[in-house]
């Protein structure tokens, strides 16, 4: 598939990756390079792979036991198909924040250094400068900073989304999965996080998993269009929106179906 990219560094590169849950294949022969350091949107219809093409990419589908992987998946040139990867290692470079908000019932402070202290940080002052500079750089800070030990589970969902988001960047991951990480939210609590979205991606490379096309066009770079387990087109989203070169493309934007 002719893939146009800019002069962004590939963050990931998927070479005919396919998965099957059983007897079901799922991914058909998926080629695709992820840029560093832009927005990439999945979109397509429900059922169409999307999730389960995120979840390749810090090999949550491995806890599926039916589930089996062909082709291969690099992070910066290195496989994370190979045998003996270490997944904790791996999922410290792709982090990823799901659909509902999920803080842990304890104080805002303890939910970002939660990372942290997994691995084995317990100085004090470097746990408070974490503390600050992911709050800050999840859009929170300003709205929590005299309440870091109350409890995450008394913030707005809103906030515990962007929680999460400072959970998830406090460890400083290279790739960030989002899956509908706004689906749960009222339109003033998305606006807020879609405008996150792009200054993170100053630091981080982020896929967004989306059903919202209006999402995709507003905040990603690229999107992939997927149908029936196959990315039937990638491109800058300005063009796939404008000008679809697929078919199926047009009638899926133009809303004909799905
Ligand atoms: N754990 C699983 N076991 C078996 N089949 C699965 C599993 N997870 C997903 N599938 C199937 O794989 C296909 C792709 O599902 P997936 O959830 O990735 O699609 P999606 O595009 O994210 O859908 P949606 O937009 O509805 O969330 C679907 O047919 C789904 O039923």
């Amino acid at each position: 598939m002719a893939i146009t990219i800019d002069d962004a560094d590939t963050a990931l590169e998927l070479d005919n990756l396919s998965l099957w849950y059983g007897e079901k294949q799922a991914l058909n022969e998926i080629s695709l390079r992820v840029p560093a350091h832009r927005i990439t949107a999945l979109i397509g219809p429900s059922g169409c792979g999307k999730s389960t093409l995120l979840r390749c990419f810090n090999r949550m589908n491995d806890a599926i036991e039916s589930c089996r992987i062909s082709g291969d998946i690099r992070l910066q040139q290195h496989s994370i198909q190979a045998a003996g990867q270490d997944l904790c290692a791996l999922r410290r470079r792709v982090g990823m924040v799901f659909q509902r908000p999920n803080p842990f019932a304890k104080s805002i402070y303890d939910n970002v250094v939660y990372g942290l202290r997994l691995q084995g940080v317990r100085d004090r002052r470097v746990l408070d400068e974490a503390v600050e500079r992911a709050l800050r750089a999840a859009a929170l800070w300003a709205e929590v900073k005299d309440n870091l030990w109350q409890n995450a589970l008394t913030l707005s969902s809103g906030q515990q989304q962007r929680l999460v988001i400072a959970r998830a960047i406090a460890i400083e991951p290279e790739i960030l999965l989002l899956d509908e990480p706004t689906s749960a939210l009222d339109p003033i609590s998305t606006l807020v996080i879609e405008e996150l979205m792009t200054t993170l991606k100053q630091h981080f490379t982020l896929i967004l998993v989306t059903h919202n096309m209006q999402q995709a066009a507003r905040v990603s770079d690229y999107t992939a269009f997927m149908h029936q387990g196959s990315v039937v087109e990638f491109g800058l989203t300005d063009t796939l929106f404008t000008t679809p070169r697929q078919r199926r493309t047009e009638d899926y934007i133009t809303g004909r179906y799905g």
